[in-house]
């Protein structure tokens, strides 16, 4: 059919749909749902959902129902039976652990243990590429009939999934140059990807000789450290002194990756910022969240490299899963070069734990 719109781009109206508070319908092997992210939810909404009748149940992820003392039957996500009685507020409450400190007892939340978990794991994986939080609703249909004359946005739960893990492809927009204070001669690449997604930069200072290894940077973008100096990480400092090492050597490529907060976006790592000063470190925020310690995808650092023709590189970064995965997807990590370079009394501890938990090094 003319027009018939792709997968790809299905996903993107579903993601927006996601982000506005609007159900997607998800199909599977096993049957279909409606999906409706938590944080979102309307008063509208949830009673709409509960017009259809039918179990509604609140998938979260293991780390978010660990924290709720939920039983997480599928092992990877918990499915929390939505008693008729609870509202919008209970569902944000469970949702989001801003106030678990103040009201610590939710329970006792019930869990299913029959039946299958892979469109609440599909919902999980739709609303987290969505920087929301990871807590869906999600409605089995016995009847799609009751819902196929609404517009609704609808997708293989099997097929979301798989292209949600899809190695993302960038494809060049546009360069130009750009002299900066630690180098005249920088040039400012933007790369779009063919998903939808976000775009990613690369900086590239001097003219580096493909024949050799790269001084290379993949720097995730961090909105408080790079651009409003906070003290809380050593994100500006990085940024500055990687840069300025690449004007001394006259050559190399940094790529400004849009990966905000490890990969959960800017509101989210707010929360995560939250719920450290009231005392959670860096890992622990995430998990509360419902999140993993670190959620970026770095073949696509990886895959950007590779597309401007850098095969060897020597790499500014203490995180030693950079070097593995560059490893891992095609790049020849000829050396690490540390960078460490900021440090503060805000961000000691903050440090200490990327070291003891995520294996940075010191
Ligand atoms: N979720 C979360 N993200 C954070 C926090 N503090 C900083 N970040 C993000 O962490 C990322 C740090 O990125 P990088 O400096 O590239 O990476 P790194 O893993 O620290 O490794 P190297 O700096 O290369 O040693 C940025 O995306 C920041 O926004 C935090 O407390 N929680
Ligand atoms: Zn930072």
């Amino acid at each position: 059919m003319a027009f018939a719109l792709t997968l790809v781009e299905k996903i993107n109206r579903a993601r927006a749909d996601m982000r506005l508070g609007v159900p997607v319908l998800l199909s599977g092997p096993d049957g279909a749902a409606l999906v409706l992210a938590a944080e979102v939810a309307t008063p509208q909404r949830l009673a709409d959902l509960r017009g259809l009748g039918g179990e509604l149940v609140l998938a979260l992820t293991r780390h978010r129902a660990e924290t709720l003392k939920a039983r997480a039957y599928d092992g990877d996500l918990a499915r929390v039976i939505v008693p008729q009685e609870m509202d919008c507020a209970w569902l944000r409450a469970l949702a989001d652990p801003a106030d678990d400190l103040r009201h610590p007892m939710k329970g006792p939340l019930m869990t299913k243990r029959d039946g299958q978990a892979d469109l609440h794991r599909a919902a999980l994986a739709l609303v987290k590429s969505a920087q929301l939080l990871p807590a869906v609703l999600v409605l089995p249909l016995p009847d799609m009939q009751a819902v196929q004359d609404l517009g609704l946005t609808m997708l293989d739960a099997e097929l979301l999934r798989a292209e949600l893990q899809r190695e993302t492809v960038l494809a060049p927009v546009i360069s130009a140059r750009l002299p900066m204070v630690a180098a005249q001669a920088g040039r400012v690449h933007i790369f779009r990807p063919r998903d939808g997604g976000v775009e990613h930069y690369a900086i590239e200072i001097g003219q580096p000789d493909r024949t050799k290894p790269v001084l290379a940077r993949l720097h995730s973008a961090c909105f408080t450290g790079d651009v409003l100096g906070s003290l809380k990480c050593d994100c500006g400092p990085q940024l500055q002194a990687a840069l300025a090492q690449m004007g001394r050597e006259g050559a190399g490529v940094l790529l400004y990756l849009n990966q905000e907060g490890r990969g959960i976006g800017l509101a989210n790592k707010m929360r995560a910022y939250s719920l450290q000063d009231q005392g959670f470190d860096t890992v622990e925020a995430n998990h509360r969240l419902g999140f993993e310690d670190d959620e970026r995808d770095f073949r696509i650092g990886a895959g950007l490299l590779r597309t401007m023709g850098f095969r060897q590189v020597r790499l500014l970064t203490n995180n030693p899963r950079k070097v593995e995965m560059l490893d891992a997807h095609g790049l020849n990590v000829v050396e690490r070069v540390a960078l460490r370079v900021g440090e503060t009394d805000e961000n000691r501890a903050y440090l200490a734990t990327k070291a003891a938990k995520s294996g940075h090094l010191l």
